[in-house]
C-alpha cells in the first residue's frame, strides 16, 4: 500500500512538522508502517502537487493510496482542487486528517468535542489522532467525501470572459461569512487564533448584502417545530442577506461553532444557513443605520446559538407562531446573484479562499455527483 505524508509547516500554531516528527512517524513505525515518502508543503498550492506528482510516481495497479495530512482545512482544499482538474487517471484516495490548522473544520466536524468539556489533555491528543488510529484499527471505517463546485459567471454582455470554477469539501458562502473570511486574513499574522475571526465578524456586523438567491432543487426546509426537514417547491429567496453559508460534510467551522448543526459526514447534499433581515416584523424597512445596528444585537444572539451546540436553528422571532431567524435549507445547490453596486456582496467564500463574482455576473454552486474522484477520510 503507497502512503504519502504531507504536512504544512505554515497551517496553523505552526508545529505541524514538529508533530509529525515527534507522534505521527513513531505511530505510524509502532505498526510497521513506513511511508512510501514524507513531504513538508513549501509554499501556497505545494501540497497538490505533491499529491499529484506522488500519484504519478506510483506503478499503475495501485489503484488506492492513502494520504496523512497534517494541516488544516485549507491544504486539503489544494489537494482537492489538484486532483480535480487533473487530466490523468487517479487512484482512490484515503485521508487520514490530523488537524494542524486554526480551525480545522472537517477534521473537527468528523471527530467532534464532547458536549460536556472534557478537560484532561489526553482526550484532546486522542482526538487529534482519531483518524490515524481508524486508519490503523483492525476494522478501518471510511467516510466519502462530499465536493461541492462553485462557478463564478462573468456578465452574459461579457462574451470574452470565462467562468472560473473551484471545489469546496467544507464550506461555500457569501455574505458575513464571506466577509469575515476577506478581511481575517490581513489579521493572520497579528492574530494567528481563531480570534482573528471575531475581529473580522465584528468589523463587518452591520453589512446587508443586496442579492438574489436562488436555491436548487431538491430542497427541503427545517421546520423547528417537528425538527424535521419539509420538501419545498422552489426557494426564490429576496435579499438583502445577513448571512449566507453553505455546507458540505461539515457541521462546524470551529470546535464549538456548530453553523449547520443538522449536516453530517457522508451526506450528498448541502445545508444552507440563510438569514434575511427583512424578515424581522420589528423593523419598519428603513434599513437604515440604526436598524442594522438594531439588527445585528439579533443576529450576534441568534449566531451566538451556534456556539451552544446549533440552538440557532430553533430562535423563533417574538409573538405567536413567530417564524425563525434563521431559514435552514438542504438543497443540491444554489445560485447568488449580487446586486450590481454593492461590492461585498460580489464576495465568494469556497473553503476559506475567496473568489469576486465579476459586475453583472453570478455565482452557481452545486454538490457533485458521480464525478472522477473516490475520495475518503478514515473516519
Ligand atoms: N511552506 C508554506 N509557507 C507558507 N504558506 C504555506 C506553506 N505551505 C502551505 N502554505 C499555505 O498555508 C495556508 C494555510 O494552511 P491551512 O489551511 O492548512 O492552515 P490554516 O489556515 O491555519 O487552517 P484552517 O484552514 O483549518 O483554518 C494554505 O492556504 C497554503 O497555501
Amino acid at each position: 500500500m503507497s502512503l504519502l505524508v504531507v504536512y504544512n509547516p505554515a497551517s496553523g500554531n505552526t508545529t505541524a512538522g514538529q508533530y509529525t516528527t515527534s507522534t505521527v512517524l513513531p505511530l505510524l513505525a509502532e505498526h510497521k508502517l513506513t511511508p512510501t515518502k514524507i513531504a513538508s508543503t513549501e509554499h501556497p498550492g505545494h501540497a497538490g502537487t505533491i499529491v499529484l506528482d506522488f500519484v504519478a510516481s506510483l506503478p499503475e495497479k495501485d489503484t488506492t493510496i492513502t494520504v496523512v495530512l497534517i494541516s488544516g482545512d485549507g491544504t486539503l482544499h489544494e489537494i482537492v482542487n489538484a486532483l480535480y482538474t487533473a487530466q490523468t487517471p487517479l487512484p482512490s484516495i484515503r485521508f487520514v486528517l490530523i488537524p494542524g490548522g486554526t480551525a480545522n473544520a472537517l477534521h473537527t466536524s468528523f471527530f467532534p468535542p464532547p458536549s460536556s468539556p472534557a478537560p484532561e489533555v489526553q482526550g484532546e491528543d486522542s482526538r487529534r489522532l482519531a483518524s490515524l488510529h481508524a486508519f490503523l484499527s483492525p476494522t478501518p471505517h471510511l467516510t466519502p467525501l462530499t465536493l461541492a463546485s462553485t462557478t463564478l459567471f462573468p456578465a452574459e454582455s461579457a462574451s470574452a470572459a470565462t467562468p472560473t470554477s473551484v471545489i469546496s469539501l467544507v464550506v461555500a458562502s457569501t455574505a458575513l461569512h464571506a466577509s469575515i473570511l476577506a478581511d481575517s486574513e490581513a489579521l493572520r499574522a497579528s492574530h494567528p487564533g481563531i480570534e482573528r475571526f471575531k475581529l473580522a465578524a465584528d468589523a463587518n456586523a452591520t453589512t446587508w448584502y443586496r442579492a438574489r438567491a436562488r436555491l436548487l432543487p431538491p430542497v427541503a426546509r427545517y421546520a423547528p417545530a417537528t425538527r424535521e426537514f419539509v420538501p419545498v417547491a422552489a426557494a426564490e429567496l429576496a435579499g438583502p442577506f445577513a448571512y449566507f453559508l453553505t455546507t458540505t460534510n461539515a457541521d462546524r467551522l470551529e470546535p464549538a461553532f456548530r453553523i449547520a448543526p443538522l449536516q453530517r459526514p457522508g451526506l450528498a447534499s448541502m445545508d444552507v444557513v440563510v438569514v434575511r433581515p427583512q424578515r424581522d416584523a420589528s423593523l419598519a424597512g428603513a434599513a437604515d443605520e440604526a436598524e442594522r445596528t438594531r439588527f445585528k444585537e439579533r443576529l450576534w444572539g441568534v449566531l451566538g446559538g451556534a456556539y451552544a451546540d446549533g440552538a440557532h436553528v430553533d430562535a423563533l422571532y417574538e409573538g405567536d407562531g413567530g417564524d425563525t431567524v434563521v431559514e435552514y435549507f438542504r438543497a443540491a445547490g444554489w445560485e447568488w446573484e449580487p446586486e450590481s453596486g454593492d461590492e461585498k456582496a460580489h464576495r465568494v467564500c469556497a473553503d476559506g479562499t475567496i473568489f469576486t463574482i465579476p459586475n453583472g455576473g453570478k455565482a452557481v454552486s452545486t454538490v457533485l455527483n458521480g464525478h472522477k474522484l473516490d475520495l475518503a477520510v478514515y473516519a
